[in-house]
């Protein structure tokens, strides 16, 4: 489903090039799902953002549902990203004009994948039925997270991307959204790919990787050693 090879990206700062990622290999397979961590500032959402084809690696290759990223062209990524792609950010770019109900269609129907019964158990689940007439504005944190999460789900992406989904929110919300999220990620099947600072959060995944210094590697909580 996502697939790194060999990829390098680096900025270019007054001090001079940054490398943030340094060969970097990542696999990750269908309906599989995967946190990612790291220090602030190690290149979490570089990845992400390569992930997304938002941007593009200096050297390796991305590929994106057997597609590589590099070879489409800005209209190729921005439809695997309407077509393939679920993106849930701490920011929640929500459509401001639009009500709840047309914030999770608008997003089904520019993937061409409207489904009302689908819509109708996304809002359900996410425990937003009663509110589908109010506009983003008029939601809480959680709320709006929430939303954020259906609208991206709404397509249903073989892949989502979530970067620090719940950083935004108090404890008891975080955790009563990362339970929904995972929930609807594992009914619908697709493969996710999550950033987070927090072991707590990334427990539940299947796998966790941890970026230092350019490169992935295993994550290992504090062992108990063996007697
Ligand atoms: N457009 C840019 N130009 C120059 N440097 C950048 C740019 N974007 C990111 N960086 C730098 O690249 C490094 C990695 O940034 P990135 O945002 O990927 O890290 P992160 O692990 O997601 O951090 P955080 O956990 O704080 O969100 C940082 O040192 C950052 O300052």
């Amino acid at each position: 489903m996502l697939e790194f090879r060999q990829v390098t990206k680096a900025y270019a700062t007054p001090q001079g090039p940054l490398e943030v990622l340094a060969g970097v290999d990542l696999t990750l397979a269908a309906g599989e799902s995967l946190a990612l961590m790291g220090e602030s500032g190690s290149g979490k959402s570089t990845l992400l953002h390569l992930a997304a084809g938002l941007d593009l690696p200096d050297r390796g290759q991305v590929r994106v549902a057997g597609l590589a990223i590099s070879s489409l062209g800005e209209a190729g990524r921005a439809r695997l990203r309407r077509e393939t792609l679920g993106l849930v950010f701490q920011q929640f770019h929500l459509v401001p004009s639009l009500s709840v109900r047309d914030n999770l269609r608008l997003q089904a129907r520019l993937a061409g994948r409207e489904d009302s019964a689908w819509t109708a158990e996304l809002l359900e689940r996410l425990g937003l039925t009663g509110l589908t007439k109010r506009y983003p504005e008029q939601l809480s944190g959680g709320q709006q997270q929430r939303l954020a999460i259906g609208r991206a789900l709404a397509p249903r992406p073989a892949l989502l991307l979530a970067d620090e989904p719940t950083g935004n929110l108090d404890e008891g919300s975080a955790d009563e959204v990362l339970e929904l999220l995972l929930a609807l990620v594992r009914d619908t099947g697709c493969a996710l790919l999550m950033v987070t600072h927090s072991p707590r959060v990334a427990a539940p995944l299947d796998r966790c990787l941890h970026l230092t210094h350019g490169h992935l590697g295993q994550f290992r909580a504090t062992r108990t050693p063996t007697p």
